[in-house]
């Protein structure tokens, strides 16, 4: 193994997630393909951001890091062992007991039956970690470890706040040591008051217990601050992987670009590049790139092959596509660009290209 691979804390090599569509029925022959052919390596204490409009497959990428779904095709490995060839018991104790993954609302994702004691000492018993009287002093630590006060142990998660049930919830998913913790919109359903308080928590928590950290968001802003690489996701597939402090000027992939640019308030700010039409159906993506219905830069290469990843010139920024934004170009051109581009075309010509390009996969 090279030492990359065996540095690696998760790999994820080809991996395919396949679902029967949402209510078609038993017998439908329709798939929805909610994650295509990813790779990606995570490293221990590295924080990877994942960023997508909805629907992008990035809970179903989060889910398959912390062996909560399995792959239809592809591995997944945790510190050089394969997850799915373990027994269920080993799997769940190595990534964590599935409860690695912190959900965007607490109060659904917490036994509401259940005291906080209760469901930080679950995992433990599960997985018979240590004496009880250790088990005790582990929820203790929890506890504290994550500034929730220990006279809370016995209140149920209704009488908590938002803050404090997520503050469990964090909890929980550091029960097992699991050394990988996934945030799925971890704040999003919080007070705006509350949730910088939780995204300090989880960088303290990261730098303390030398944790990485996968942080699912729609906040790109948030992604940025937090992550060291981020990863841009489209109709289930990772189609760009940069440095952090790259990916919104330096950023190669259209895509990233256009939906960087929507963000306000970022530190080096890019005029905002229009990105119209839907997102196609995961159903039935286009044929060669996925984003190529969208695209103001796509041509014929763009339907009939999907583009290898490409090097950029920073170390471990790649992507994917035949028709990159250089680094040198001013992205004022690209809103001229794309701008023209679209007003060249009718809406009603521009959806039946787009209708077309679906039918043609
Ligand atoms: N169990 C399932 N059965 C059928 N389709 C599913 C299932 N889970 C996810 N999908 C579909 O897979 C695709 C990817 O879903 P996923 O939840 O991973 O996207 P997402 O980027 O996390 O979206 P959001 O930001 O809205 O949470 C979507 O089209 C979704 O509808």
């Amino acid at each position: 193994m090279s030492d990359a691979l065996s540095d690696a804390l998760v790999q994820v090599s080809g991996a395919h997630v396949v679902h029967r569509a949402r209510g078609g029925g038993l017998f439908t022959r329709d798939r929805v393909y909610a994650l295509t052919g990813a790779d990606l390596t995570i490293a221990p204490g590295e924080t990877v951001g994942v960023v997508g409009e909805s629907g992008c497959g990035k809970s179903t990428l989060a889910k398959v890091l912390v062996g909560v779904e399995r792959p239809t095709a592809g591995t997944v490995s945790f510190r050089g062992r394969d997850l799915w060839s373990m027994s269920p018991a080993e799997r769940r104790a190595t990534v964590g007991g599935g409860t690695g993954m912190i959900f965007q609302d607490p109060s659904t994702a917490l036994n509401r039956r259940l005291s906080v004691r209760r469901i930080l000492r679950d995992p433990l018993d599960v997985h018979r970690r240590g004496t009880p009287a250790e088990r005790e002093e582990r929820v203790r630590e929890l506890m504290a470890l994550v500034g929730l006060p220990a006279v809370l142990a016995d209140g149920l998660p209704g009488r908590l706040s938002g803050g404090q049930r997520q503050r469990v919830a964090i909890a929980r998913a550091l029960a097992l040591d699991p050394g990988l913790v996934v945030a799925d919109e971890p704040t999003s359903a919080l007070d705006v008051s509350v949730r910088a308080q939780i995204l300090n928590l989880l960088l303290d928590l990261k730098e303390r217990l030398g944790l990485a950290l996968v942080f699912v968001s729609h906040d790109i802003q948030t992604v940025r601050r937090m992550s060291d690489r981020v990863i841009t996701m489209y109709l289930g597939r990772i189609v760009e992987e940069a440095p952090a402090d790259a990916v919104t000027g330096r950023s190669r992939h259209p895509y990233t670009r256009a939906l960087f640019s929507a963000t306000p308030g970022l530190l080096d700010p890019i005029d905002p590049i229009p990105l119209t039409g839907p997102v196609p159906s995961a159903t039935r993506p286009p044929s060669g790139c996925p984003f190529r219905t969208r695209c103001w830069r796509a041509d014929g290469v763009c339907a009939e092959v999907m583009p290898d990843f490409a090097a950029a010139s920073s170390p471990g920024h790649r992507f994917r596509c035949h028709h990159p934004v250089q680094e040198t170009e001013w992205t004022g051109d690209l809103v001229a660009e794309a701008a023209s581009r679209s007003a060249s075309v009718s809406p009603a010509t521009a959806r039946a290209v787009q209708e077309r390009a679906v039918r043609d996969t």
